[in-house]
């Protein structure tokens, strides 16, 4: 019997972000491994239209809660949505429900956050810095908590090369931060920005950095813990490989390449690719709020959930292990053939971005106009080139994060646990864990069914074929231009032709003297 599955059974929960790609994977554990857990609490803000049992009702009816169903016939019964939103005071949550928090809850796990890379300096801090704190108020109101797992990012200290698990201060202290953004208006703060977040790359590791310092500053007694992600990916194993729902990071990458829009990328491909499984951060996530739970150690614990220095692959093996899935994995309607190729330096990128990204999207958007259809292909194309702008960063740096507490939580885990609750990287074999994220992309981000293979193959073949025959044009184009303006290259026109009629007299001749 797995001791951490135990130590959930009737256990009230709290969770923030729980609609979120690593929220919905965590409560999929909790409630298949420990299924007699009392309540998970889950935090939930209307959006698009939808009531909080709307959006819970289609988490739990998709193909991710299968598994959970079987086990937990009751679990819609289990999961309590309480209306809250993290960006109001209070997280505007009703008396009689914040009653029964505090009253009830156990453990909490903060994965709520913006992951934007562009947020805006005052929202970033609301929700990465504020919230945490507020979220750490209400903590220390609520008799029973056990645990309080903090879900950061293994970049809240990407201005350093090599991460240790610990906390790192920043120049200005968070309380500052918060307080300046009540009543800094927002041109001021635009253009204090970049000398708050200094060498990080945008205002999301900054804040996530902020957040951690307000967690060791503001839990007084509370047994809490971090939990530092690297760039999280699909599931490896569970409840099924390659599970991903959002485009986040490397998924959206993956689209656009499959799609033939993106076609090269300024990246260091001897870089260390720090991905790491969703399932992989859930399980330690899980174990982590039963070991602080249960051994409460004295100081606040940070555990980095990252590859790199126990299983490493760069993002040269990378990209070649993905064009090679999608090769026999292919997705429809693309706009090119899938291909990747890394430029280093600036001038090579926009070089090749204006070649191969923007020069197609014109002509397709010229074909578009002629058919009598709206241009769209350039807009998309810059849209994606911002993109890539704002991910470029983390292609091009490596780190080291240190994984000495991590290590430590696994050797303490029975191997029962072990088992149930797998967070060792050191088994994940990239090139099968890329065949089924890619394929996992394909089916469940893009909803593309597997039967149309042979038809997306054969698109492929047809995009092969026009490549050439496009390419073979364009150089008779040129050529033709060339010799018509420039003796040189007619000289070489003439020597070529009389070089090749040479070359047919004599082997007709040697082939008649054969006979
Ligand atoms: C095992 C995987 C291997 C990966 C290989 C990749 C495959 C390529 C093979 C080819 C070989 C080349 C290999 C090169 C290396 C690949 C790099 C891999 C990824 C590196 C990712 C680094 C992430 C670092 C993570 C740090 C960890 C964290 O803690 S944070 C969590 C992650 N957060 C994010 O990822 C958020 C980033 N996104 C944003 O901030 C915003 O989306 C934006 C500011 C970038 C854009 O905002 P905007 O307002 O314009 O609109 P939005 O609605 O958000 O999206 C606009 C359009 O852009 C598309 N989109 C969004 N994200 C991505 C993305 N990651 N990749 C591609 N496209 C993306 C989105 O769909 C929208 O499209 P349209 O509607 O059609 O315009
Ligand atoms: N994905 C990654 O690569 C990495 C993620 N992390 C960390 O993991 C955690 C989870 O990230 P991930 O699941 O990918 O992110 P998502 O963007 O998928 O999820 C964010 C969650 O936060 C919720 N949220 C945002 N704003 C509010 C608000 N105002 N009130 C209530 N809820 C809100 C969202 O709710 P809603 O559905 O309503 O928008 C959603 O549930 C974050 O802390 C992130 O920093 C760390 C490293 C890498």
């Amino acid at each position: 019997m797995s001791m951490i599955a135990a130590f959930y059974s009737n256990k009230s929960l709290l969770i923030t972000g729980a609609t979120g790609f690593l929220g919905k994977v965590l409560m999929e554990k909790l409630f298949r491994t420990s299924p007699h857990l009392k309540v998970i609490y889950i935090l939930v803000r209307p959006k698009s239209g939808q009531t909080l049992q709307e959006r819970v009702f289609q988490i739990l009816n998709s193909k991710l809660f299968e598994k959970v169903k079987e086990v937990c016939p009751n679990v819609h019964e289990k999961i309590r949505p309480i209306s809250a939103d993290l960006n109001q005071r209070d997280f505007a949550i009703s008396k009689e429900d914040m009653q029964e928090l505090l009253s009830c809850t156990n453990i909490i796990f903060h994965c709520a956050a913006t992951v934007r890379f562009d947020a805006h300096l005052r929202e970033a801090v609301q929700l990465n810095v504020t919230a945490t704190q507020q979220l750490l108020l209400m903590a220390s109101q609520m008799p029973k908590l056990e645990a309080f797992i903090h879900i950061s990012t293994a970049f809240s200290n990407c201005n350093l090369s090599r991460i240790d698990e610990v906390i790192y201060p920043c120049p200005v202290e968070p309380r500052k931060i918060i307080d300046s953004m009540e009543w800094l208006d927002d041109s001021i703060i635009d253009e204090i920005t970049p000398k708050l977040i200094g060498d990080r790359p945008n205002t999301y590791t900054y804040t996530k950095a902020l957040g951690e310092i307000v967690v060791q500053q503001e839990s007084g007694n509370l047994n809490v813990a971090i939990v530092r992600p690297s760039i999280v990916g699909a599931t490896w194993q569970e409840p099924f490989p390659g599970w991903v729902d959002n485009v986040n990071g490397p998924s959206g990458l993956i689209i656009a390449t499959g799609k033939g829009f993106l076609r090269s990328i300024k990246a260091t491909p001897m870089a260390v690719a720090d991905v790491i499984p969703v399932d992989t951060v859930v399980n330690l996530t899980i174990a982590v709020g039963w070991y602080t739970a249960v051994h409460r150690p004295k100081s606040t614990l940070i555990y980095h959930s990252t590859s790199g220095n126990l299983n490493p692959c760069n993002w040269h093996k990378m990209g070649l292990h993905v064009l090679a899935t999608m090769e026999k994995i292919p997705f429809e309607s693309a706009f090119r053939r899938p291909n990747a190729d890394f430029t280093t330096n600036n001038f090579t990128t926009q070089y090749w971005n204006a070649v191969s990204h923007r020069a197609p999207a014109i002509i397709y958007d010229f074909y578009l106009r002629l058919t009598g259809r709206k241009p769209r292909m350039l807009k998309l194309m810059n849209r994606l080139l911002r993109t890539i702008s704002m991910l470029e960063y983390f292609i091009n740096h490596s780190w080291e994060w240190s994984t000495n507490n991590t290590e430590m939580l696994l050797s303490e885990l029975s191997p029962e646990d072990q088992r149930v609750f797998n967070f060792d990287v050191r088994q994940l074999n990239w090139l099968e864990y890329i065949e089924n994220y890619v394929l996992g992309v394909k089916k469940y981000l893009l909803k593309e069914d597997l039967a149309g293979i042979p038809k997306a193959k054969q698109h492929l073949k047809r995009l092969r074929n026009i490549h050439y025959l496009f390419n073979t044009a364009l150089f008779l184009i040129i050529w033709r231009l060339l010799i018509a303006r420039s003796q040189i290259a007619r000289n070489i026109w003439f020597f070529i032709v009389s070089f090749c009629y040479k070359f047919i007299s004599y082997f007709r001749a040697s082939s008649t003297l054969k006979i």
